[in-house]
């Protein structure tokens, strides 16, 4: 891309609301938001803030009640859905996937975004498309293993691959790292970090409880509370230690170290 061509718009929220129909509650309100191609975007917030709203918003799987969501230069409301979301590519530790199936075989249903295999869809190149994924993600020897016996963090490598041999124009992972222990926690982290330095057209939006497990890759954040944006643009500016206290309503010192992120919740001092 020419360095005086405007990087194009992934997905880009104006004015979004978001009410649940039968109370009437306000889930999201007003969201002004917008990702470019090649960024990597944190959407932090506490429980119920709205994150996972705004990943099924940008995902195509619902319609806001006010506003316009537009995702890979089409809007909701005037697209086929379907055809949308084949186009984007979503991992999420609760994704059911049958357990006995191999890793080889999950990746290849992300081609045709099915559950179950459609085998008469898979040409060679496919196939050894998926190989090559899970060799990219450190899969190499699992390519047979049933993905029921592969390990947490595992899991969340293979649907990585999974979402990728579909090439999409924007991955979303909504809390990856739920329930991984500390190794395979940075092996996903390191395995992020390498995927944005081979490919700088991905565009991704992660969603996580806690700035350690910010890659380093990850240069924008989106602060939520209360269904609103409270902050959003380069994480410096945005995961500082007074917004990310009032983001979550309690003392946080925040730090950096190598690229990492560091938070800690600093509770105020009894009296003695
Ligand atoms: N389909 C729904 N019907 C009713 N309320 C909903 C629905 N989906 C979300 N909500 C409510 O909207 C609010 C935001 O939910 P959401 O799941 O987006 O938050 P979150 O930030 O992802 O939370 P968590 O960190 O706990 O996953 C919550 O109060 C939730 O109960």
């Amino acid at each position: 891309m020419a360095a005086d061509q405007p990087i194009p718009v992934v997905t880009d929220l104006a004015g979004v609301s978001v009410r649940k129909y039968t109370t009437d509650q306000v889930i999201l309100d007003g969201i002004d938001w917008t990702v470019r191609a090649g960024e990597h975007w944190a959407l932090l917030g506490a429980n119920g803030a709205g994150k996972t709203t705004i990943l099924r918003l940008v995902g195509a799987t619902m319609h806001p009640t006010e506003g316009t969501v537009e995702v890979l230069g089409h809007r909701l409301g005037r697209v086929d859905m379907r055809e949308l979301r084949s186009r984007i590519g979503f991992v999420s530790s609760a994704q059911k996937v049958p357990v006995d199936q191999t890793a080889h075989t999950v990746v290849l249903t992300g081609a045709t975004g099915t559950v179950q295999p459609l085998w008469r869809k898979y040409d060679d190149d496919t196939k050894a498309r998926a190989h090559e994924l899970l060799a990219e993600l450190d899969l190499k020897d699992l390519a047979d293993r049933p993905y029921g016996v592969c390990s947490g963090g595992q899991r969340a490598r293979i649907l990585i691959a999974r979402a990728l041999i579909a090439d999409p124009g924007l991955l979303l992972l909504d809390e990856p790292f739920n329930a991984l222990d500390l190794p395979s926690r940075e092996d996903l982290i390191d395995a992020m970090h390498r995927l944005a330095a081979t490919r700088p057209r991905l565009t991704t939006v992660t969603v996580t409880h806690h700035l350690e497990e910010l890659a380093p890759n990850i240069g924008h954040a989106l602060l939520l509370r209360d269904g609103r944006v409270l902050a959003r643009g380069p994480v410096d500016e945005v995961l500082t230690g007074a917004r990310m206290t009032e983001c979550f309503g309690r003392p946080i010192e925040v730090g950096r170290l190598d690229g990492r992120w560091l938070a800690r919740s600093a509770r105020p001092r009894a009296q003695a």
